[in-house]
């Protein structure tokens, strides 16, 4: 195990495996390439390249050491820059046999075209604040450059709207310029050693490797990006039909996008803001925390490399590629950290959940119509109630045209993923455009029918040309349906997920209560509110100040009451378990199957997969903890309360056997999990500050 520091990181000795550059078309490659900057300016004195060693690895993937809760609108991953961040790879990465480039033991490994692994060592120790690579302006490929072009000039002239339109430009300037210029190119020394099949990244993984991530969102978010990247080249396509395609194929341009994705540098030039290829300075490996920085130097006209800690001879030199969910790190750059951990504890690895409401008031989760229709989620019969609570589900959306779309943003930058399904043709002309939910079973078959993937797409793309001539039955089902994402944190992405949970398990009184809410308006607040600072309700009289604007169902940030919170808390215990639901394996076993390494071979696509699924399991399993605690600590709220009650009717609280069991009481549970080392502080803070808020607020309210 390496420690994240130089000082500690242990030293390759074994000069042997690292002659000097010269026996191998491979190492010839990266000498031409390091001759060929130094030539145009390039200084990195007291560093060299080096190849990491296959190993054990059956998917010919080798790799070293080793993007708060946003709506997905927001997540918007298609152009992941660099931010001068830092890894947690460096720590395998070192551990990873490895072999000079020129050394020609392992040909096979080279010749094949899979051993794209390659790392910046020191050669000599490097003091901090040393300028330890600089590569002149010229020697950089810009955004700039790409739209010079032929091609970037055509898309330039034309209305195309493309997933990537950053990157776009300077993926074209590297495939036109190889192509027409080719080993006559500037460039042709840096092109040369670009990594050839990116195996590693999961848009180019076999069924196989896309199977391990079963259960997880990032399989639809591999299938997006390369829907995304084929849309990109075909309406490329579509504005230089005759010149772009011989120019390169779809697999070239699925190839440029993730060179592009996992090397840029987004950079301030002369005050001008741009992205740029920049040869050498993307040879270093991602670690954090981050142990150099970059930039532009106007000074220089080069950009630079500075180090922020004395570097030791051998030691692997690390860029950082910022701190990022495994989820990004694996689709945009293809590897995984192991321990995605920053040094104060935080891991920024998360899941989406989603969550939403139909329009008969039922809770729809990950999809599914919560059909406990004697219960309370599976949507409310009384027509008031449930229109204004998809009032305030959709309030502040775009109506109507985010509804169909599959992720048009809301008015308030939110995803308001809103999901139209199919009901079969019969079920559809049989409502006959009556009012639809007139009875239980003629709803249920109708979420049944919107629950089976078979039902008819054709249908869905009717409803989504005309909505409004629909039966309402149909106009009912339609899902609005929102997703979050959260990781093991009280974030702004979790205040969200609780309060839409909160709006979800609104009962009728609950609603108008929330929707007569105002926002940052003065006047009387609880205890609770004015201690966590947040929204007071509105005048009485149910309108809310007209200082205030309206709220969303984003902005109900602390407990409605405390029924309303359990409920909420079971939602969310739901949600939890249909998500773990989802995976073919239990995050025990996903632990016990990172132990063996021979199985899971370090830096294989495998072993990447794997790592994904059991970060997501954790936050999964780290919200159903939260859900529990909170359905527990609620309960025992309620007991007291109810003691409280008896009491102030004359009742003799203190001397009922249940209120003398001190593990019934609220300062003792919260006691407890003060003492408990593994209780999470997200939980303990929630349990005791906000919960302990509502108590004060509901024992506030006594005598009943
Ligand atoms: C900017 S390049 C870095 C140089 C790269 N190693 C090469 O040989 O060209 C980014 C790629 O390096 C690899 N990489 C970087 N950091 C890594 C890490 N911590 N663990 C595993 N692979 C890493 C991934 O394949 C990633 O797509």
């Amino acid at each position: 195990m390496l420690s994240s520091s130089s000082s500690t990181r242990p030293v390759d000795e074994d000069t042997t495996k690292y002659n000097p550059l010269h026996k191998s078309a491979e190492a010839d490659k990266f000498q031409i390439f390091e001759q060929w900057l130094r030539d145009n300016g390039a200084q990195f004195p007291q560093l060299e390249l080096r190849q990491y060693d296959k190993q054990n690895d059956t998917t010919n993937n080798n790799h070293d050491d080793n993007e708060g809760l946003c709506y997905d609108t927001i997540d918007n991953e298609a152009e992941e820059k660099k931010d001068g961040g830092a890894s947690d790879m460096g720590q395998s990465a070192d551990s990873v046999a490895m072999m000079s480039l020129d050394n020609n033991n392992d040909a096979t490994a080279i010749d094949d075209g899979s051993n794209e692994m390659r790392s910046v060592h020191a050669t000599s120790p490097i003091p901090p604040q040393t300028v330890c690579v600089s590569i002149p302006k010229s020697c950089l490929i810009t955004v700039e450059m790409g739209q010079q072009t032929p091609i970037g000039k055509s898309i330039l002239h034309s209305d195309v709207e493309l997933d990537a339109p950053k990157h776009i430009f300077l993926m074209i300037y590297l495939l036109w310029d190889r192509k027409v210029n080719g080993s006559k190119s500037f460039f042709a020394p840096y092109y040369n050693i670009l990594p050839q099949t990116l195996r590693n990244m999961p848009i180019f993984w076999n069924a196989e490797e896309l199977q391990y991530l079963e259960g997880s969102h990032l399989l639809t978010q591999i299938n997006d990006r390369s829907d995304a990247i084929r849309e990109d080249y075909e309406r490329i396509c579509s504005i230089s039909p005759h010149h772009f395609p011989t120019i390169a194929s779809l697999d070239d341009f699925r190839w440029a996008r993730m060179i592009v994705c996992s090397r840029n540098f987004g950079l301030l030039i002369n005050g001008h803001r741009t992205s740029a290829l920049v040869p050498h300075a993307d040879m270093l490996n991602h670690h954090r925390p981050r142990e150099t920085k970059w930039t532009f130097c106007e000074e220089r006209q080069c950009f630079t490399i500075t180090t922020l800690q004395s570097i030791q001879a051998g030691c692997q030199v690390y860029d950082s590629y910022g701190q990022k969910c495994n989820h990004r790190f694996l689709l945009n750059y293809g590897f995984c950290v192991e321990r995605n951990v920053e040094v104060d504890g935080f891991c920024p690895n998360e899941v989406p959940l989603e969550l939403g409401l139909d329009g008969f008031g039922g809770v729809v989760l990950f999809g599914e119509n919560l059909l406990n229709e004697g219960g309370f989620f599976g949507g409310e019969a009384n027509k008031e109630c449930r229109d204004k609570k998809l009032a305030f589900w959709t309030r502040g959306e775009h109506g109507g045209s985010h509804m169909f779309g599959g992720g048009g943003a809301g008015g308030l930058g939110s995803s308001f993923n809103a999901l139209a399904a199919a009901v079969s043709a019969s079920s559809m002309s049989g409502e006959g455009g009556s009012s639809s939910s007139s009875s239980f079973s003629s709803r249920r078959d109708l979420l049944h029918a919107m629950m089976d993937p078979g039902t008819a797409s054709s249908l869905r793309e009717a409803f989504d040309r005309s909505p409004s001539s629909a039966p309402s039955s149909y106009r009912h089902a339609v899902r609005h349906v929102k997703r979050v994402r959260v990781c093991v944190s009280n974030n702004e992405n979790t205040r969200i997920l609780f309060s839409m949970l909160r709006v979800l398990a609104c009962n009728s009184a609950e609603i108008d209560h929330i929707s007569r809410l105002g926002t940052y308006s003065a006047g009387p607040s609880t205890a609770a509110q004015r201690l966590f600072g947040l929204p007071v309700t509105g005048a009485p009289g149910g309108q809310p100040s007209s200082s205030s604007t309206l709220r969303t169902c984003r902005d109900i940030r602390y407990p409605i009451n405390p029924y309303n919170e359990r409920r909420a808390m079971e939602l969310l215990l739901d949600i939890t378990g249909r998500a773990l639901s989802k995976y073919p394996t239990s995050l025990a076993q996903d632990n016990a199957n990172l132990l063996d390494e021979t199985a899971y071979p370090k830096y294989s696509n495998k072993r990447n997969a794997k790592l994904q699924v059991r970060g997501e399991k954790e936050v999964l399993h780290h919200f159903a903890l939260w859900a529990r605690t909170a359905m527990h600590v609620i309960d025992i709220i309620l007991h007291e309360l109810s003691e409280e009650r008896k009491a102030d009717n004359g009742g003799a609280r203190a001397t009922t056997a249940a209120h003398n069991n001190e593990e019934l009481e609220f300062d003792y549970v919260i006691q407890a999990m003060e003492d408990d080392d593994d209780c999470h502080f997200t939980i303990l803070r929630y349990c005791s500050d906000v919960l302990g808020a509502v108590r004060r607020d509901e024992l506030g309210k006594h005598p009943y």
